[in-house]
């Protein structure tokens, strides 16, 4: 059962509405569900809270970017609601991302922190844009490095650094992978893409799913393809 929960599935919506209305499609003991700054923009803490008594844990993706102080209160804050991850730049750097550990560490149930490294929606050309002239994935080794120095539980990255990061980073370092498309699904705007049976083999250990489920004419059977070809991995 935890090995499905490896799926996240990525609520990105305009309101409250559309989110209860796909997450009554799942199941809580199968997959896990997203909220992002879209969706909590809109709908805020409350819809955090009415999912989780619907039994799913949550992972708060607010992306938090910002000076030390104001991080931490931020972090403290969604550690209060009770999510099970919270997000933050791995490039705000060391004393940021202490001082969300920091934030959490007085919780009931701290959630895990992980740090964003370089956005699946970014290739290299982007990096070169803003002055950074190392490739893309020195740049995603460099920021997990930090991220793992600088006592966060993860990173986000795409499936495609799994391989390498794995190598340089302590077992019980998660890696949790958007930029996700099963065989066929258009990428829209992600970059760095791959299939979810990829992933897994790859050594994702969170696959973060949301446009191939929640747009799909029949989201609950789009989630059963993907179990079906990760089972099958
Ligand atoms: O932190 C994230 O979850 C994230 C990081 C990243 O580098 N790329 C990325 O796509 N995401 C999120 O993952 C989800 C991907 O959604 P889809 O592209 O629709 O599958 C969105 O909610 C993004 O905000």
């Amino acid at each position: 059962m935890e090995h499905n929960k490896r799926i996240i599935v990525a609520l990105d919506y305009d309101n409250a509405d559309k989110a209860i209305a796909m997450v009554h499609q799942l199941d809580p003991a199968r997959c896990r569900v997203k909220i992002g700054k879209e969706l909590f923009t809109y709908a805020g803490p409350d819809l955090v809270r009415q999912v989780q008594d619907k039994g799913f844990e949550v992972f708060l993706d607010l992306k938090f970017h910002d000076i030390p102080n104001t991080v931490r209160k931020a972090c403290a804050a969604a550690a209060d609601l009770g999510v099970w991850m919270l997000t933050v730049h791995a490039s705000g750097g060391e004393e940021m991302m202490l001082a969300a550990r920091e934030g959490v560490a007085g919780a009931e149930h701290a959630p895990k922190l992980v740090a964003v490294t370089v956005l699946t929606s970014m290739q290299e050309s982007d990096l070169s844009q803003l002055g950074i002239s190392r490739s893309l994935e020195e740049q995603v080794m460099r920021l997990a490095s930090l991220s793992q120095q600088s006592k966060m539980d993860g990173v986000v990255c795409s499936a495609k650094e799994v391989v390498e990061l794995r190598k340089l980073l302590s077992e019980n370092f998660a890696l949790v992978t958007p930029g996700i498309r099963p065989s066929g699904s258009a990428s829209g705007d992600q970059k760095r893409v791959m299939t979810p049976r990829e992933a897994i083999q790859s050594g994702s250990n969170y696959l973060v799913v949301g446009r191939p489920i929640t747009q799909a004419r029949n989201p609950e059977a789009a989630l059963n393809a993907i179990f079906d070809e990760i089972n099958a991995a």
